[in-house]
């Protein structure tokens, strides 16, 4: 098939799911979002970046989860957009092209950073950059950058919540999506949140077409002071996480 008809069939693919879920996704961001899962794809040929290769999933599972935390991230004061441990770009590139807000992408592996670093370059995404340090490493030198920071498939919700704390101004939020977290991650993420200076902000719960799964989108406000000295030494969030 001519190959620009088969990104028109993807692009209308994608923008239908996005529709089922009263997303205002236009024909170019959608575009570009399909032209960054395909560079994803071509890339996968020579480095391990993801396992969803097959196009259907990959809209479902990389673009739209991606672009479904977009109602909480706008929600969110204009600034700096970080999307922690981005793997591939996912969530920080679909919703850096949908809001145009500058953007950080952090992976500590630093590959798969040079790998983002060029498709960023490739979809000439303006105001995005990356970096390849580890997240608390990052954050001693940045303090207080940002006003969104998102995570997926990263950490459980207590070291989320403790990465994104030194990281956010006061107003700012963090926005994670998960499968169904347990009664006992909520319980340590709430726990950890009163620690860390957030304040719970909002919760939706969403089933992915065609039964690839069940999310629930978190929202944490960022609104005082961390009764702890953040970030603690790297490696440590993870190793001891707060409010187990
Ligand atoms: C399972 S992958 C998920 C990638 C992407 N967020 C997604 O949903 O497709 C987790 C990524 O987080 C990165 N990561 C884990 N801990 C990190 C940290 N402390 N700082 C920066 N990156 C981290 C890993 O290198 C890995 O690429």
């Amino acid at each position: 098939m001519d190959e620009m008809v088969h990104v028109d069939e993807l692009v209308a693919e994608l923008r239908s799911y996005c529709d089922a879920y009263e997303l205002d996704v236009d024909r170019e961001l959608a575009r570009r979002c399909v032209e960054h899962f395909l560079l994803v794809v071509e890339t996968n040929k020579t480095m391990n970046l993801t396992r969803i290769t097959n196009e259907h999933d990959g809209l479902i599972l990389h673009i739209l989860d991606s672009l479904l935390l977009l109602p909480e991230v706008r929600s969110t004061p204009y600034g700096t957009l970080l999307d922690i441990g981005t793997g591939a770009g996912y969530p920080g590139i679909p919703l850096s092209l949908a809001t145009g807000r500058p953007s950080v992408l952090i992976d500590s592996v630093a590959k798969k950073v040079k790998a983002v670093a060029g498709f960023i370059d490739e979809l000439q995404i303006a105001d995005a950059q990356v970096s390849s340090e580890r997240v608390e490493t990052y954050a001693r030198e940045h303090r207080a950058s940002c006003t969104c920071v998102v995570a997926r498939a990263v950490a459980g919700l207590p070291v989320l919540i403790e990465y994104a704390s030194p990281l956010l101004a006061q107003g700012g939020s963090l926005v994670v999506t998960k499968g169904v977290p347990s009664d006992e991650e909520i319980s340590a993420g709430l726990h950890a949140a009163s620690l860390c200076g957030f304040e719970f902000g909002t919760v939706r719960h969403l089933t992915l077409p065609d039964d690839l799964g069940e999310r629930t989108i978190l929202r944490f406000d960022k609104l005082h002071e961390a009764k702890l000295g953040l970030p603690r030494k790297v490696g440590v969030a993870k190793k001891h996480p707060l409010g187990a």
